[in-house]
């Protein structure tokens, strides 16, 4: 194909096209998304990266109309997910897209597991929400998935709390109930931030591994572009709520165009080349 290089691998399978996403504060509005388009393919991991403030976790949590309205007014724009407009779609039909469809790992599992309930109940919970999975069935695959992300002896930990987990374990077990309904796309916000420096490469490993081996898309928020370097097909610089520059890593990384974009890679020395 003559022109393969603007012609993506595969369809979108998520896009977001001119999404604004302002927040009503009392005093102010916060326009945190000011027309942000850009989309992922089926298999790839595409990452967000941009200062603090920038509009990353806006973008992403508007996937899974995730923001908390009031504040947040979606006040523009579209975001298909298999081509239908998320932000259009009612709450019971939200809910069946969540988990299913499309899930979201975020930094901190402590705040997204629920400390009074067993891990594994947690996971295979995923399950009974969205199909008509037995308790049975819902326990084997949950076990399974506990397996999948390298959670050691999962029959044991099945029935463990969360704090009775290291920090790696807890985010494996975000991962394995993000993962166990097998969604066509799966949003990593900072995953790795809260956790320890050889436990976060673990962690990128492990997601990089499943994303292989599942062929789902992978949309990774970061600030860590070393992280980027690792684990990513294609980056979006965002700033203030707008994207700067996208691209493929290795040539947005070797040949940035936008000024932005070269004072960030400025301020990571320790990047090493993309292979
Ligand atoms: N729930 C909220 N209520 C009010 N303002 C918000 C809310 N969420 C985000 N904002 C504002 O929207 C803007 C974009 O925030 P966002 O969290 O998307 O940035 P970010 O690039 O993800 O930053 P970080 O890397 O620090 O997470 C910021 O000005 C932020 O203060």
């Amino acid at each position: 194909m003559t022109d393969s290089a603007q012609t993506p691998p595969t369809a979108p399978v998520l896009e977001f096209r001119d999404l604004r996403v302002d927040f009503a504060l009392a005093s102010s509005t916060v326009h945190a998304v000011r027309g942000v388009s850009f989309a992922v393919n089926s298999g790839e991991t595409l990452a967000v990266v941009g200062e603090s403030g920038s509009g990353k976790s806006a973008t992403a949590l508007s996937a899974l109309r995730l923001n908390p309205e009031p504040p947040c007014v979606y006040a523009g724009g579209q975001v298909l997910l298999d081509g239908k407009d998320v932000l259009g779609l009612r709450e019971k039909e939200l809910r069946k897209v969540r988990g299913a469809r499309i899930s979201m790992v975020f930094q901190d599992p402590m705040t997204s597991l629920d400390p009074l309930q067993r891990v594994g109940d947690q996971v295979s919970e995923v399950l009974r929400l969205h199909g008509d999975h037995t308790r049975a069935e819902a326990r084997r695959a949950a076990l399974t998935a506990l397996d999948e992300v390298g959670i050691p002896d999962p029959e044991r930990r099945y029935g463990q709390y969360p704090h009775e987990l290291s920090g790696g374990l807890r985010q494996r077990v975000m991962i394995a109930s993000a993962l166990v309904a097998r969604p066509s796309v799966l949003i990593a916000d900072e995953p790795t931030t809260a956790l320890d420096v050889t436990v976060q490469r673990q962690i990128l490993e492990l997601l990089v591994s499943l994303q292989r081996r599942h062929g789902m898309a992978v949309l990774l928020i970061t600030h860590d572009l070393g992280v980027v370097a690792e684990t990513a097909d294609r980056v979006v610089v965002m700033r203030h709520g707008e994207v700067v520059e996208t691209g493929d890593v290795h040539q947005v990384f070797t040949r940035p165009t936008a000024p932005y974009t070269r004072d960030l890679l400025a301020a990571t020395p320790r990047l090493e080349p993309v292979a």
